[in-house]
Parts: C-alpha cells; structure tokens; sequence
C-alpha cells in the first residue's frame, strides 16, 4: 500500500524543524523496495547509499552514531525528536578510567541519520554543538521531517532495506535504479574499522587481556580498564595463537556487517578454543565469531534488534547471571546465531531473546573445562541498561582465578555498582 507513495508530512512542507527556524534544503529517503520519503535535509548537504535500519533507543544518539558497527547504515530514530541535549566535546584522559573519547569512537560512524524532528536548539551542561553541526562536520548527512513511524513499520514488514538519501538538487530526482543502491553487507567493514597496529590501554593493569578488535565500541575498552586490566587491542585477523602465552584472557569485541566475512577469524579461534584454557568472552560480533569457531551457523534477521530494551532470559547461571531471570539489554544487531538441536558439544544456550526467541548468548558447558562466554547483546550499553554489566567483572575474575590460583577482590570504588533483584528499593504495590 506504500509503494512508490511520496510521503510529504506537515514539517517537511512548512520547511522548518518544529524547535528551530531555520529554512532547511529538500532532502528525500528512497528505499530500495520503491518507496519515496520527502523531508528536509540537515548536517551535510551529501547524497549517499546506505542500508535503511531503526533503533528504538530513546537516549544516546550519540553514542550510537558511533558506534562502529553502525558503519554503512542509515540509521533510523523512532524516537522523535532528536538533538535536543546537543552532542559533547569528544575528548577524554587516556589513563586508567578512560580512553581519550568520550563517546563510542572518534567520529561518526553511520552512513546518515533519518529523524522525524531535529532540535535545532538544543541544551545541556556538557553539549557543545548541535546535531546538525556535528553531522556538517563529519560529512554526514541528515534527513527529517519524515515518518518515522511509517519507515520503521516498513522495515519491520520487509525487512532491513537498502536505501539512499537525496539531498538538495538530488531530492527531486527520481528513485535510483535497483541495481544502483550499494549493499553495505557485501563488504568486509570489519577490516575498515579494526585498528591496523597493536596497541595498549592502561598498561599498568594486573589482568592482561587481548582484545580482537572488530570495530570495539570505547565503553567496552572502558568497561575493561576501570576493573583492573591491561588491555592490547589488536586487528581482527591477528594470529593471536602466536602470542596468546602473555595473555590471562581473550576478548572478542562488536562490528560491523556480516560475520561470515571474519570466517578468518573464527578459524583461529577455533584452534585457540581447542588448546587454550583460559578465559575468552565475546559480544556482539565477538559471540558469533565464538559461534561460528564452535560450530553454530549464523543468520541473517530480517530486522535485526537495535535499542536498548531488549528483554533476554538466562537460561543457565555464571558469575552474576542468574538462571531464570529476565535481564533488559543494548542491541545492535543484523545477525544471530542459529539454533540447533542439538547443540555442539561442550557448548549450551545461555540466553534466549523474550520478544524472537533469537540466541542471545552461549556458553562452554561445565563439563567441557573451558570458560568461554558469548553475548549477541551489549553488557557496557553506551547507552542502555546496566543490567548486565558485571559480567565484566565476571570475566575478569575468571581470568584473575586462572592467573593466581584464587578470586580476587572486586575495587568497588571504581565498578558502578547496580541493583540486585534483593538489593533494588522495594516498590509498595496497593493491595
Ligand atoms: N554490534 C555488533 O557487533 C553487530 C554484529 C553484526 N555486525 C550484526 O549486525 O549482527
């Protein structure tokens, strides 16, 4: 009912955003699929390709325009007004509690942004720009005063799109031939945004933790360093069986795209897995790597999950995680782990997703000696939910246990701490 229906709402006529005056240049979202959306363009005047996905986040654009497993991705709002608390200075100390940003990377990670309504004015202690401004000077360019509601509704039906963003003179032009729309996913992103050098955080840590980096969000470093450890971050495709001696534990970050180009990657962690007992605990892409290495498939979705109210059920304890509980989570993700009956031995589900049913996470089994964790959604969230985040603490214990011989104790002046089911304020309920 929507195909190629030119979609003109109330903003993109009065050609102005509802909190600013500015007069903004036309811009229009093509999708692939033969829709049309004609909004206003903001942040750089540029068309571009890109795959169309939403994200119900509320908060945290920032963060998840940096992201950089958002690379190739128009990336869709459903919250509304967006730009309203401005966008922070993005420097921070390298030292034992950050890593020189404040935000998830250095700049802007996704292709575009398509938002119902930019806030051109915007106010908060920390913002140091708008929206708008950031996107100019990242060269990325933004479309709003379009339905959002009516894109995500679509994308949820069809599936994630491939789109493209005209802007000024270009918005007028007809829709691009299908054969012209650039497929983000035929690509290996990873090996565009994975460091090209080895490097170190926070040397002076006691845990030594190797990070295979395939595009890591900063919270995760962070997440790392504030409980204690060193972290070398090295390339995706690093021979990590070569050096793994120095290491006490192996971490597998998030990325971009499709996990099937890392296939590299899984197969030497497939001989890690099979001659190396210590700690390894991966997320996001870091788990389906560990998937793959363990024998799983991975899948396409049909929209992935992106936001940060993902409700996941434990279905075994480790650590902090307590079977049967139900943890709400930051996602962003196109791909998952398939679910086989049975499944590989020495590995088990962990969690399952309470809205798909999708894997969430697996684990070594008990018996198999190994302690090897993967997570499909974001314990550091930036931004998101904390309800997970102590599985760093869980993974660095774990580590910890291995290297002296007997657990650590946690410096809780540096780990936020978060509520317990048994801890949390008790809400009176009326009778
Ligand atoms: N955040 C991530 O690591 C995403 C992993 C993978 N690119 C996916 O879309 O499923």
């Amino acid at each position: 009912m929507y195909r190629k229906l030119i979609y003109i709402p109330r903003i993109a006529r009065g050609l102005a955003t509802s909190s600013g005056s500015s007069i903004l240049p036309p811009a229009t979202l093509h999708l692939k699929s033969g829709q049309s959306f004609l909004g206003r363009s903001f942040g750089a005047p540029k068309s571009i390709y890109g795959e169309t996905v939403f994200s119900t986040s509320i908060t945290s654009y920032t963060e998840s325009m940096t992201d950089p497993s958002y690379r190739g991705q128009i990336l869709v709002f459903t919250t509304p007004l967006i730009g309203n608390y401005g966008v922070p200075l993005n420097t921070a100390p390298s030292d034992a509690h950050d890593v020189g940003v404040v935000l998830e990377s250095q700049g802007i990670q996704c292709a575009a942004v398509v938002v119902s309504d930019v806030a051109e004015k915007f106010s908060h202690y920390a913002a140091a720009e708008s929206l708008a401004s950031w996107c100019q000077r990242y060269d990325v360019p933004g479309i709003t005063g379009v339905d959002t509601r009516a894109i995500t509704r679509l994308l949820r039906d069809q599936g994630t799109t491939l789109g493209r963003i005209s802007v000024g003179s270009d918005a007028s032009l007809p829709a691009p031939n299908a054969t012209e729309f650039w497929d983000p996913s035929l690509e290996n992103l990873v090996d565009q945004v994975s460091t090209k050098e080895p490097y170190e955080v926070n040397p002076s840590g006691s845990i030594k933790i190797a990070l295979l980096d395939f595009g890591a969000k900063a919270n995760i470093l962070r997440s790392l360093i504030r409980r204690g450890a060193a972290v070398t971050v090295l390339p995706w495709n690093y021979d990590f069986n070569a050096v793994r001696d120095q290491y006490d534990g192996l971490f597998l970050s998030n990325g971009p795209g499709d996990p099937m180009h890392c296939m590299e990657a899984a197969l030497k962690l497939r001989r890690t897995l099979e001659e190396w007992t210590k700690p390894v605990f991966g997320i996001c892409m870091g788990h389906q790597i560990i998937g793959m290495a363990a024998g799983l498939d991975a899948y396409r979705m049909t929209f992935g999950n992106r936001g940060h109210n993902q409700p996941v059920l434990a279905l075994a304890s480790s650590g902090s995680i307590k079977a049967g509980r139900v943890y709400v989570t930051s996602q962003n993700h196109q791909y998952a782990l398939k679910l086989q009956d049975p499944f590989p031995r020495g590995w088990e589900p962990f969690f399952i997703n309470c809205n798909d049913s999708s894997i969430e996470g697996i684990k070594s089994t008990a018996e198999s000696g190994k302690n090897v964790w993967g997570v499909q959604f974001h314990p550091e969230s930036a931004g998101g939910p904390l309800d997970t985040i102590e599985m760093f603490s869980d993974f660095l214990t774990e580590c910890a246990a291995h290297k002296y011989g007997a657990v650590p104790q946690k410096n809780d002046e540096t780990v936020p701490q978060m509520h317990t089911f048994e801890s949390a304020p008790k809400i009176a309920v009326a009778a």
